[in-house]
C-alpha cells in the first residue's frame, strides 16, 4: 500500500528535467526522501545521495571545476551506470554509442540540459527540436567541409607564420614562455579568419583582454543547465544579484554575444558593399550561413539566426581547439620518447618547409600517421568536452543498455572523459598516454567509439577545422622548433606529484570544456634544417 502510494506521488510530481517541488514538513521531507531513495524507477542506480534528490549537486559539481572528473571517480566506485541527478544517469557502458549517439535522432533527443548554452534564442548547438537542428545543421555543413577548409588554408598558414616568428624571437632570448598561451591566442585568430574573415588580432597585439571570455560563459551555461526546472528564472534573476563572481560571468556571456553581434554586423554589410561595386567575397563560415537558404522555402536565416549561430562557433571553435593543442604537447613534451619518434617521422617523410609557412593538411593526413595516433590517444586521454552529453529517452518501453532497462523519461549521458577511462573499454593501462595502443586491432577497433567529437547526428560539424589546426599546428612547429619543459623549479605551481611522468593525468580542471590547470611553460630552440 505504501509503495502504491509513493509510486502514484512520484508519477505525480515527475516530469522530466524538473526537480520535485519543496514537501512541506518533516514527515513530508521523510516521505519524499523515501519515494526518491526507494521507490524511483532509478532507486536502484548508485550514486551520491544527495545527487538523487536534487539537481544542484551537479550544479555545485560543476562550480568545482571538477565535475567529469569526481565523476570518473564515481564510476570507479560504482561501476558502468551513476545517478547523478533525480532523473540523470551517467553511462560508461560501451553499447550506449551506438544505441544514443550514433542512431539517436527522435527517439534520443538532446535534453533541457543544452537551454542553457544559447544566447537570445537555440543554435544549431543548443536545438532540441530534431527536424529544425537538421535544416539549420544543412544550411551550415558545406561551409564545415574538408572543401570548404582547404580552401581557407592560406589563412591558417598567415596566423602560423605569426605564431612561429613569435617562438623565434623567444629562441633568441632563451627565455621561457607559456605554450598553452600562445595556442590560445593562435586559435582565436583563426577562428576569427575561418569564421568571419578577419582575425581577431590577439596574437600580433599580445593582449590577454582581447581573447573572448568563453570560458565564463561554458561555466554560467554548464552550472545552469544543470538545473532545467531553473535554467530561465536563473538567467533571469542571477544577473541582478550584487555578487561579483556571478556579474563576472554574466559580463563574459554579454561581452560573447556583442562579439557576435558585432562580426555578423561587419559581415552583411561588407557583402552589401561588395555586391553593390560586384566584387566577390570571401568564403568564410558566417557568409556561407549569410549566403544559406532553406532547401524548401528559399528563406534565409534571420539577424538573430545568424547572431546566435556567430555566439555559437566562438564559443565551441576556440577554448576547445586550444586546450586540446596544449594538452597534445602536454603529453609529448611529458614523453619525450614519443616526442622523438613524431619528430623522427616528420623528418623522413615529410619534404623540408623551406620557405613555406606551414605543411597542408593533406600532406600531414596522408604522410605521418604516428603523430596522427599520437592526435587521437591525446584526445582519448584527455578529451576536452566532458560535459555529460544528456539525451533523453522518448521511447515508452524505454530503452535497454548495458543490460539494464531504462524508462522513459530518463537523461542518460556519457562523460567523455569518464567514457574514455573505463578500464573494461581502454584497458587498466588507461591513464597511460600511449600511441602504441593503437596498433592493436581488438583497440583500433574502437576507434569508432571514441566520443571526443560526439558521434552521429550530433557530432561536432567544427571537426574538420579542428583538427585542420592541430594537423597543421603540430606538424609545422615540432619540424622547426625543438620544444622542452623547463626545469620543474621553473614551474609556476609545486609540481612534485607526476610532472614528468606520464604515468599520471596533467591537472585539469573543467567549465564544461577541460583545460590544463596550469601554464605549460617550455623553452624552444630552432631546429637546424634538414
Ligand atoms: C578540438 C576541438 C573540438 C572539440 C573536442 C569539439 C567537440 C564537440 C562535441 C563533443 C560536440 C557534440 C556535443 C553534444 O553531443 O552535445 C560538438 C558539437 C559542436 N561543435 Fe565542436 N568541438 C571542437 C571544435 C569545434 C569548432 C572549431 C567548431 C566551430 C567553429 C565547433 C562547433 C560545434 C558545433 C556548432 C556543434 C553542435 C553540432 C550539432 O549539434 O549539430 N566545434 N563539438
Amino acid at each position: 500500500m505504501l509503495r502504491a502510494n509513493a509510486i502514484s506521488s512520484f508519477t505525480a510530481f515527475h516530469q522530466p528535467g524538473r526537480d520535485p517541488p519543496a514537501p512541506i514538513g518533516w514527515r513530508g521531507a521523510v516521505f519524499f526522501v523515501d519515494v526518491v531513495r526507494v521507490f524511483h524507477p532509478l532507486a536502484k542506480y548508485p550514486g551520491p545521495f544527495l545527487a538523487s534528490l536534487t539537481d544542484l549537486w551537479q550544479v555545485s559539481e560543476f562550480l568545482s571545476l571538477k565535475q567529469p572528473y569526481n565523476l570518473t571517480e564515481l564510476h570507479e566506485k560504482y561501476g558502468q551506470f551513476v545517478r547523478y541527478g533525480p532523473d540523470k544517469l551517467s553511462t560508461t557502458a560501451e553499447d550506449v554509442i551506438p544505441i544514443l549517439y550514433q542512431k539517436g535522432g527522435r527517439m534520443f533527443p538532446k535534453t533541457e540540459f543544452y537551454d542553457a548554452y544559447g544566447a537570445a534564442h537555440p543554435n544549431v548547438f543548443g536545438m532540441r527540436d530534431e527536424p529544425m537542428h537538421s535544416i539549420r545543421r544543412r544550411h551550415m555543413s558545406h561551409s564545415f567541409s574538408i572543401t570548404s577548409v582547404k580552401k581557407m588554408e592560406p589563412y591558417l598558414d598567415e596566423n602560423i607564420t605569426i605564431l612561429k616568428n613569435r617562438l623565434s624571437r623567444y629562441c633568441n632570448t632563451g627565455e621561457a614562455f607559456d605554450l598553452k598561451r600562445l595556442f590560445h591566442f593562435y586559435v582565436i585568430d583563426v577562428l576569427g579568419e575561418l569564421a568571419f574573415a578577419q582575425s581577431f588580432g590577439v596574437q600580433e597585439a599580445d593582449d590577454e583582454s582581447l581573447v573572448p571570455p568563453v570560458v565564463e560563459h561554458s561555466l554560467l551555461a554548464a552550472a545552469t543547465g544543470a538545473w532545467p526546472s531553473m535554467t530561465f528564472k536563473l538567467k533571469r534573476w542571477l544577473p541582478k544579484l550584487p555578487v561579483r563572481g556571478l556579474r563576472k560571468l554574466f559580463e563574459g556571456r554579454a561581452a560573447c554575444a556583442k562579439l557576435a553581434a558585432d562580426c555578423v554586423r561587419r559581415r552583411v554589410a561588407a557583402l552589401q558593399e561588395g555586391e553593390k561595386a560586384g566584387n566577390e567575397h570571401r568564403k568564410d563560415i558566417l557568409t556561407s550561413l549569410i549566403l544559406a537558404e532553406h532547401p524548401d522555402t528559399g528563406e534565409r536565416l534571420t539577424q538573430a539566426d545568424l547572431e546566435t549561430e556567430a555566439f555559437g562557433f566562438i564559443i565551441a571553435g576556440t577554448h576547445t581547439t586550444s586546450a586540446t593543442t596544449s594538452l597534445l604537447f602536454y603529453h609529448l613534451l611529458h614523453s619525450p620518447e614519443i616526442m622523438a619518434k613524431c619528430v623522427a617521422e616528420i623528418d623522413d617523410r615529410l619534404q623540408p618547409l623551406l620557405n613555406r609557412p606551414a605543411y597542408s593538411v593533406t600532406e600531414v593526413e596522408s604522410s605521418i600517421p604516428y603523430l596522427r595516433q599520437c592526435i587521437k590517444e591525446n584526445f582519448r586521454i584527455t578529451p576536452v568536452f566532458t560535459m555529460p552529453l544528456a539525451r533523453r529517452v522518448m521511447d515508452p518501453q524505454g530503452v535497454v543498455i548495458g543490460g539494464e532497462h531504462i524508462p522513459q523519461g530518463t537523461s542518460v549521458a556519457v562523460c567523455n572523459h569518464a567514457f574514455h577511462h573505463n578500464p573494461a573499454v581502454w584497458g587498466d593501462d588507461h591513464n597511460i598516454f600511449d600511441p602504441s595502443r593503437w596498433d592493436k586491432p581488438e583497440t583500433a577497433a574502437r576507434s569508432r567509439y571514441l566520443m571526443h567529437f560526439g558521434l552521429g547526428g550530433r557530432q561536432c560539424i567544427g571537426k574538420t577545422v579542428a583538427q585542420t589546426n592541430i594537423y597543421k599546428l603540430s606538424s609545422t612547429l615540432l619540424r622547426e622548433f625543438a620544444l622542452e619543459l623547463v626545469e620543474a623549479s621553473e614551474q609556476p605551481v609545486d609540481v612534485e606529484k607526476g610532472f614528468f611522468n606520464r604515468h599520471h593525468l596533467p591537472e585539469l580542471v573543467s567549465v564544461g570544456i577541460s583545460d590544463l590547470k596550469y601554464p605549460l611553460m617550455v623553452r624552444a630552440k630552432k631546429r637546424v634544417s634538414s
